[in-house]
């Protein structure tokens, strides 16, 4: 495995990523892909270091993928709980970050409600010239870097599954579906779906996808492809992916949609309404899911559509990528 290409400390945004750097994560968590099909998992590429999980926020699967990620590549791994951590006797997030570094972490890997934190972190840690990296777990409705990368993988280990790499979207129509305007993994999907050259279209109903988002993303996405549709049908009509995203409620501070039965009814992704894609449709969602709502639960259980449980084994072969490159590379 070669990192000779890789130049980040942190991953914070998919702003940040060349076309380069997602082959060099797609071509590396191929081989940890094979290293996972193997009897034994594990190898000693970060051994001696310290991998953190500083999760402010629930998470299921990207706190225990990053988890067993490090554990496949024999770091030691610290999980903090903030319920029952000294947060709660006043400590600030900052001192927790310290509290930490004192213990010898090299990798943080951090999630918290509020956009910028996992950046403040990694200032400091720079500031303190600590040589310590940060990766965005998910930080409030800005971006998931980390599941925009699997899901990248995902869909090109569909495309081409002996050697996925992000030139093989070019031109496919990829649509993500529902509360966009809240959704962190969209704005991180976003970017690399737009790097990869894919048809991007964007649909919900307009208070979750307000038409000017496009003028929101940051100035140097390629922002011709994107199309935004109020209306879904339009949106799927032969569509290679269709991207699902859960109603993110707690970042909605008014009622922006009637009921959840007529947001099914209008946006919900359904056997039915996939006969309008290509017959070889593949359908995403991050997780968690809210079967019934955003996606219907036989399409969701259906191996020859749903993508769902590659996605979360998967996202242990990125992950193992990510803190193989950050973690320098030295297996
Ligand atoms: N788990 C993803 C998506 C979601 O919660 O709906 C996130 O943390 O952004
Ligand atoms: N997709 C995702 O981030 O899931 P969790 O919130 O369970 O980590």
């Amino acid at each position: 495995m070669t990192t000779a290409s890789w130049t980040h400390r942190h991953v914070l945004s998919l702003a940040e990523f060349s076309r380069e750097d997602y082959d060099t994560v797609l071509t590396t968590a191929a081989s940890f892909r094979e290293v996972l099909s193997r009897r034994t998992k594990k190898v000693p590429t970060l051994q001696g270091q310290v991998v953190t999980n500083l999760f402010f926020e629930p998470s299921t699967r990207t706190r225990s993928s990053f988890e067993l990620a490090a554990k496949r590549l024999s770091a030691d791994i610290l999980n903090f709980a903030p319920g029952s951590s000294s947060l709660t006797k006043g400590e600030t997030i900052l001192d927790t970050a310290k509290t930490y570094l004192a213990m010898g972490t090299d990798i943080m890997v951090i999630r918290h409600k509020q956009a910028g934190v996992p950046q403040s972190i990694a200032a400091e840690m720079d500031r303190l010239q600590s040589g310590v990296s940060v990766l965005n777990a998910g930080d409030g409705q800005h971006e998931h870097p980390s599941q925009g990368l699997l899901d990248l993988f995902s869909i090109c280990q569909v495309l081409n599954p002996q050697k996925p790499s992000i030139g093989d979207l070019r031109g496919k129509k990829v649509v993500i579906v529902g509360d966009i305007l809240h959704s962190r993994v969209a704005r991180s999907n976003l970017w690399s779906l737009t790097a990869a050259g894919a048809a991007v279209h964007l649909a919900g109903p307009p208070t979750l996808l307000p038409r000017e988002f496009a003028q929101f993303l940051p100035p140097t996405a390629d922002r011709s492809p994107l199309q935004i549709h109020w209306q879904l049908e339009p949106a799927l009509a032969d569509a290679d992916f269709v991207m699902t995203l859960r109603l993110q409620q707690e970042r909605m501070s008014q009622h922006l949609l009637p009921s959840l039965r007529e947001y099914h009814q209008r946006y919900g992704i359904t056997r039915d309404r996939l006969r309008l894609c290509q017959p070889q449709v593949r359908v995403l969602h991050p997780g968690p899911t809210n079967r019934g709502v955003e996606l219907a639960s036989d399409v969701m259980d259906d191996p020859a559509l749903s993508l769902v449980p590659d996605q979360v084994t998967s996202g242990i072969a990125v992950r193992m990528a990510l803190l193989y490159l950050i973690g320098g590379g030295k297996g």
